[in-house]
């Protein structure tokens, strides 16, 4: 095929088009980019003395454990302690262990920040000390400090040390143990604690910050925006159970967490500012979504009772970027070491509102003309289906979410040419191609769902976006999703990068979006068009400060591809750059082939007409100076 280029561009490509979409899915947050290592931390939203409060704890050398509703909560939001009983006649090292999320990762040389809150059930004359460790499952030691105390008080009173390894640990099986060196004196004595917490180095040594290499990952894709806090886990099953900003900001002491949407309690330490700080690191807008009054289990409230989850809204908004000399919220912010704004353009109202379209005319109608008026520059995005219904205000944005298969991503990258240009603008909130059975989309692998993105899917997914650039003048932003999963314990495949207690395996989709990403140039430049629905697919951009023309090709079959490039440009460099993912159609990144796909560079002949082939299952990215 011959593709002419030409050398006038017909539209800017937004700064925000390419960027992260992200939710406490799979372990995405706690248990991943959350850098905390112990799971069930302060015994959250758990029933007391059953077992599963215990979950990823357990006894040490015949300790008696069991979560209670303390008498004498350690604060108002984290009710539960871990109630310890030291047998009498024990000997030895008695107490308790966490096995972290599926694991924990110890490397010689890092420095660990444990902590714990203790508290005596009853005073007395003991005198010991705590042993504090991290150690093989098999009982081997890593690594361990000690902490005189004594049982003189029973008012709360927290430990805080540092734990060096000078070993790394052959595998991620490993536990942190706090235990009592019990001697004849610590028998029969009972210990409550609460919050613990196990951090590793986090990612620019944030406090309460990200898991370093899963951080980096996400970083090396040069994401301009980060969708938050959910997808699903906005909403809650019950209204009660939905994110509440307010409850996700301040002292970890002061964070009761909730029941996640996805299966698992979210400790919510990795909370509004955490991801405000995690944009402004990474140079990202927030795209935030606000609570729009429905819960998942199907509750819509009511238009009358809106007020106070308007309120809750213009208060979360007010947090981000408010005055702090003139609102609470905003103030609050500055208490916490922010007193300038973060940077906010977008608020989606809810998420995938189209599943309660019937109470969204009131609820969008309510929240939006209470809102806008007091956020003249925020833009506003619906979540219910394009146009349908009809609301009012109009929105001047909407966010659109596609499941499918590769070649309907390949068969629709014209998505969005026909949509009418009034002003209105797109958020491709959530793609991706994760079925190879289009008449069973979300089903089973056993019905071709993917565990792992594919070059298949990857290349469809390339197809679809080489679409979203052609349209950038209407689309403002894209991102794949799910972003993150934990190959252990995930709710939904499948996801652009995996992760266990130990390392990260970033997918073939995830070197799609980053080869986009960070070759997003600054304005499209027309040339042929693709067959509509074809299986070879391209765009051209241009990258003003350097002058680069960076034309994208996906070729989503096996057979490669001829393609001619005419550039009537007065000069035209005569190498260039190609950077090239390709791999056979089922081939994934996994735990066991983590890098099975990934892109290889190497140098092509260009000029005002060149030649290139694209390998079958291929995404190119050729880039070459021209002017
Ligand atoms: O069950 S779904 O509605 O398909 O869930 C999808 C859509 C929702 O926004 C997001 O949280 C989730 C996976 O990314």
């Amino acid at each position: 095929v011959t593709v002419t280029v030409s050398p006038t561009a017909s539209h800017p490509v937004p700064t925000t088009l390419w960027g992260q979409m992200f939710e406490d899915i799979s372990h995405s947050g706690d248990g991943g980019l959350y850098a905390e290592l112990l799971q069930n931390r302060a015994f959250q939203q758990v029933t007391p003395n059953t077992t599963a409060a215990l979950n990823a704890w357990h006894s040490i050398n015949g300790a008696a454990l069991s979560v209670v509703a303390d008498i004498l909560p350690v604060s108002s939001a984290l009710p539960n302690s871990l109630q310890v009983t030291i047998p009498a006649g024990s000997t030895g090292l008695v107490g308790v262990g966490n096995e972290g999320y599926f694991g924990i990762k110890v490397t010689a040389g890092s420095t660990y920040t444990a902590s714990f809150h203790y508290r005596f059930a009853k005073a007395s004359s003991f005198k010991g000390s705590f042993k504090v460790a991290l150690q093989t499952a098999a009982g081997r030691s890593l690594v361990s400090t000690s902490v005189s105390i004594t049982g003189e008080t029973t008012k709360w009173q927290e430990v805080k040390v540092t734990l060096r390894p000078t070993i790394s640990a052959s595998s991620t099986a490993n536990n942190f143990t706090v235990t009592l060196d019990s001697g004849s004196a610590a028998s029969g004595q009972i210990v409550h604690f609460a919050l613990f917490s196990l951090f590793p180095p986090t990612f620019k040594n944030r406090p309460n910050g990200m898991r370093v290499d899963i951080a980096t990952t996400l970083a090396e894709m040069g994401p301009s925006f980060f969708r938050l806090p959910g997808g699903n886990n906005l909403e809650g099953q019950t209204v009660d159970q939905r994110w509440q900003w307010n409850a996700t900001v301040g002292p970890l002491l002061n964070r009761p967490g909730r029941i996640g949407d996805w299966g698992y309690i979210n400790t919510d330490g990795l909370g509004l500012m955490d991801y405000l700080n995690w944009c402004e690191d990474l140079g990202m807008q927030a795209i935030m979504a606000i609570w729009s009054g429905f819960a998942l289990g199907g509750t819509s409230v009511a238009e009358a009772d809106l007020g106070p989850y308007i309120q809750q809204a213009m208060d979360q908004i007010n947090f981000v970027i408010g005055d702090s000399k003139k609102s609470a919220p905003a103030a609050l912010r500055a208490s916490l070491g922010h007193p300038d704004p973060y940077p906010l353009a977008y608020v989606e109202v809810g998420n995938e509102d189209f599943f309660a379209a019937s109470t969204y005319t009131y609820r969008w109608h309510d929240f939006v003309t209470a809102l806008q008026p007091k956020f003249p520059n925020i833009r506003f995005i619906a979540t219910s289906d394009t146009f349908n219904p009809i609301l009012s205000p109009n929105p001047q944005s909407w966010d659109q979410h596609n499941y499918n298969t590769p070649s309907w991503f390949a068969e629709n990258s014209f998505f969005y040419d026909g949509f009418e240009r009034n002003g209105t603008t797109y958020f491709e909130g959530e793609y991706a191609a994760i079925s190879t059975n289009s008449s069973d989309i979300f089903g089973t692998p056993a019905t071709g769902r993917l565990t792992f993105p594919t070059m298949q899917s990857a290349s469809g997914e390339a197809a679809y976006m080489t679409g979203l650039e052609r349209n950038a003048d209407i689309v403002f932003s894209a991102s794949y999703a799910p972003l993150l999963n934990h190959v252990t314990n995930s709710q939904w495949t499948p996801n652009l990068i995996s992760f266990d207690a130990g390392n990260v395996y970033p997918s073939t989709s995830y070197y799609v979006q980053k080869l986009f990403s960070l070759n997003r140039g600054d304005e499209y430049l027309p040339s042929t068009l693709p067959v509509q629905n074809g299986t070879l697919f391209w765009s051209v951009v241009r990258k003003i400060s350097t002058q680069q023309i960076i034309i994208k090709i996906s070729n989503t079959v096996e057979t490669a591809a001829d393609l001619t490039f005419e550039l009537p440009f007065r000069s035209v460099a005569k190498t260039g750059t190609a950077q090239i993912l390709t791999g056979a159609a089922n081939a994934s990144n996994t735990p066991t082939t983590p890098n099975l796909v990934v892109p290889r560079n190497s140098t092509i002949a260009t000029g005002k007409r060149f030649s290139y082939i694209a390998p079958g299952f291929s995404v190119s990215v050729l880039s070459f100076i021209a002017h």
